[in-house]
């Protein structure tokens, strides 16, 4: 067997120590699989003497992240601190020194990844990320590898583990949000500021990162269309349950005739559909590629054990292609540098899908027809109608429709007419619809 390939780990968190925790679980394994053994020889912690969830005698332990990104005898670095700034400047400082790297950090790579993998395949390194994207799940390398014959039609997915944990449990729990989300950072799956699983940002992070390696585009993180989960009622979950359809938190990414769409939102889906299945904090992935058709990918978007899956999955890969020509290695982002194009990412005004809206009316003769004949005159078909009292008054009704395929522009120009009527009394909930062939 070859040496061993030396890797310097920066961050013993959660991650880190399951990377290390896995490597001495199945090391031999790993290295009949790899070629040769794969072993830590250093980390940096912030704090040397905070407990950790693996054992470290057999690593040299230090604070300092940039001697291990410059050392001469470092062969990966695993970059496990998260995120932005100084991630950036250690895997910059790692790739100028030589060194291949695999992360976990999708905010990184979102918003950073392009400069990146330029400096990566200037500096015949690779850097990894299939960790970054559904934790455990193995997304990355199907798309880019395993799909790679197709024209990929387009991606949808749950892809942030906390805000499908704090909808199922809305859902079946009867549990505050609040609860929730306090319940999904108790154990672990939120990020350090929950406020990047709640707004959609997370999600988002990873959305940049799919569209890219499905389409062939620059990573557009500040072009995807973002919504969170915060505003989602009660109410909506169960009306849009009688219509036959669950909310759920996706990131979608689809080719449509205009350019790619790109966008996290609250979504209604089929019931029957197989991403309106996908309870707690697990994700789930649907690809639909012109020749495979539709396929799925299902299990841990986080956690120590997932997470270090994918961190050693890339290490293995990395082990094995040390030694092959830059020219001949899976391309960063599944296109050749040069063949990677700017297509247009379309605004919400331009995207096409059902949508749901709820408006509460005065409870008169005459304003179904008005909200109706507003829809018909755009050319808006209707796909289901539901009149429901609102809570805690008899005077009024509300009105919940489900429309067909429609564009968003045209749709919005429903909504102004529909809040404008003098029966309107209140402003318009609006929600997207998508259907998946599963
Ligand atoms: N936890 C998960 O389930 C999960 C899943 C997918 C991706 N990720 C990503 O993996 C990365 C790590 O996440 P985590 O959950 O392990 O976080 P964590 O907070 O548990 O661990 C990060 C560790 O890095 C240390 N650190 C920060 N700055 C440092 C520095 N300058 N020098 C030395 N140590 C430093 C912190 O003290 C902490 O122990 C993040 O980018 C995260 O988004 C995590
Ligand atoms: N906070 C993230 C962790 C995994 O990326 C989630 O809930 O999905
Ligand atoms: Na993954």
């Amino acid at each position: 067997m070859m040496d061993a390939v030396k890797v310097g780990v920066l961050g013993l968190g959660t991650v880190g120590a399951g990377v290390v925790n896995l490597l001495a679980r199945n090391g031999d394994e790993i290295a009949r699989r790899a070629g040769r053994e794969i072993r830590v020889t250093r980390a940096a912690v912030r704090n040397l003497e905070a407990p950790r969830e693996c054992a470290t005698a057999d690593i040299d332990l230090g604070t300092d992240c940039h001697s291990i990104v410059t050392d001469p005898e470092i062969d990966v670095v695993l970059e496990l601190i998260g995120g932005e700034t100084e991630a950036y400047d250690l895997v910059m400082a790692a790739i100028a020194n030589g060194k291949h790297v695999v992360t976990a950090n999708k905010h990184l790579i979102a918003l950073h990844g392009n400069e990146i993998f330029a400096a990566a395949d200037a500096a015949g390194v690779v850097v990894s990320f299939e960790a970054a994207v559904a934790g455990g799940i193995p997304i990355i390398k199907a798309i880019r590898e395993s799909l790679a014959a197709n024209r990929i039609e387009w991606v949808a997915g749950i892809i942030n583990g906390t805000g499908n944990f704090i909808l199922s449990q809305m859902n079946f729990e009867d549990v505050s949000f609040d609860e929730a989300l306090a319940d999904a950072q108790a154990r672990g799956f939120a990020e350090a500021d929950p406020t990047f699983d709640v707004e959609g940002i997370d999600a988002a992070h990873k959305l940049a990162i799919i569209g890219s390696i499905a389409f062939g585009i620059p990573l557009s993180f500040d072009k995807i269309v973002t919504d969170g989960i915060r505003r989602i009622s009660a109410d909506d979950i169960e009306y849009a349950a009688e219509l036959g359809y669950r909310v759920k938190h996706l990131g979608i990414a689809q080719r449509q005739p205009e350019g790619v769409s790109m966008r996290v939102h609250p979504t209604l889906v089929s019931e029957r559909a197989l991403l309106a299945n996908v309870e707690g904090e697990k994700n789930a992935i649907m690809v639909y590629g012109d020749a495979v058709g539709a396929t799925a990918y299902y299990g841990a978007g986080a956690g120590a054990g997932p997470t270090a899956s994918s961190v050693v999955a890339d290490m293995i890969d990395t082990a094995r292609m040390m030694s092959v020509d830059p020219a001949g290695r899976v391309p960063h982002l599944a296109f050749q540098p040069d063949q990677i194009t700017a297509e247009p990412v379309l605004g919400s005004e331009d995207f096409v899908c059902g949508h749901y809206f709820r408006v509460q009316v005065a409870d008169q003769t005459g304003v179904m027809a008005e909200v109706t004949r507003i829809l018909a005159e755009r050319a808006i078909g209707i796909e289901a109608i539901l009149q429901k009292d609102p809570p805690r008054d008899d005077e009024d009704a509300r009105i919940i429709i489900v429309t067909k395929t429609a564009k968003e522009a045209t749709l919005m120009d429903a909504l102004s007419h529909i809040v404008a009527l003098p029966t309107t009394r209140d402003g318009v909930v609006h929600y997207r619809v998508a259907e998946f062939e599963d």
